[in-house]
């Protein structure tokens, strides 16, 4: 879930009515502070399991009570009850396809819709790389801040020391070929003369000259407990983390 979590602006936990809150839950919320994130929404699944009413209170009443303790908003955070399986298979609409509809809602009513950093230099971590035939090599990401127009000169910085510079000649959003490409969009860049070999996952693709590589840096760590999913035995010389950064990932 860390991945890209950057940009994330809200979240949906999902719980199974059958099991209530789980150790990946907790940890789940962790995380989910951790990287920023101030309101979520919860589904409670497989509803079309359970046939005591007072399970469904119950699991609701544990899961406002645990995101409270994690600093949410516990007793105002929206809770739809449903089931996937009943929506995808197209049966018990009031649990299945009316509560998906509902989720959606409440996705839209609770959780902002984000300022977007448009004024800064753009900045996307790359996700994906394709070669597409007859055309050269896309990557596609989030975009994290800024905005970049159409046929403008760009760096790939993070695999070399020097970066590569390119030009992207043509961007897609939502498979629609478009101009410019900013701040939260998905997109793709076309990247003029440029290898698929050449770009990794975990490479940012920035305005020229204002990210720059390093190999050292200095961070703040939280370790999880054993409770919150985290290791269960101590650190030993020579471990080798992994470690996530943006869309990178290392060991
Ligand atoms: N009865 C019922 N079963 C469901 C529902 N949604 C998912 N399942 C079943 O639950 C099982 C797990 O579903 P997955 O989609 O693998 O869920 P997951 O969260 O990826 O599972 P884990 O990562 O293993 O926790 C599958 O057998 C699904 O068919 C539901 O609404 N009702």
């Amino acid at each position: 879930m860390i991945t890209g979590a950057a940009s994330m602006d809200g979240a949906i936990i999902v719980v199974a009515a059958s099991d209530g809150q789980m150790p990946q839950t907790r940890e789940h919320l962790l995380l989910a502070r951790q990287v920023g994130i101030q309101k979520i929404v919860v589904f409670v699944n497989k509803v079309d399991a359970i046939e005591d009413k007072e399970m469904l209170e119950l699991v609701e009443m544990e899961m406002r009570e645990l995101l409270s303790s994690y600093g949410f908003e516990g007793d105002e955070t929206p809770i739809i009850m449903g089931s996937a399986l009943c929506a995808l298979e197209n049966r018990q609409p009031e649990i299945g396809a009316t509560q998906i509809d509902n989720l959606m809602n409440a996705v839209d009513e609770w959780i902002p819709t984000p300022q977007r950093d448009l004024e800064k230099p753009f900045l996307m971590s790359v996700e994906d790389v394709f070669s597409i035939p007859g055309r050269g090599t896309v990557v596609s990401g989030r975009v994290e801040r800024g905005l970049l127009k159409k046929d403008t000169e760009i760096e790939l910085v993070g695999k070399n020391k020097v970066p590569i510079k390119t030009k992207v000649t043509d961007i897609e959003t939502f498979k629609k070929s478009c101009d410019e490409s900013r701040a939260g969009d998905n997109s793709g860049l076309l990247l003029r003369g440029i290898k698929r070999e050449e770009v990794t996952r975990g490479m940012v693709v920035v305005k020229p000259g204002t990210v720059t590589s390093h190999k050292k840096f200095l961070v703040s760590m939280y370790v999880l407990t054993k409770e919150e999913g985290g290791r269960h035995t101590g650190f030993h010389g020579n471990y080798r983390p992994q470690i996530f950064i943006r869309t990178a990932g290392k060991s």
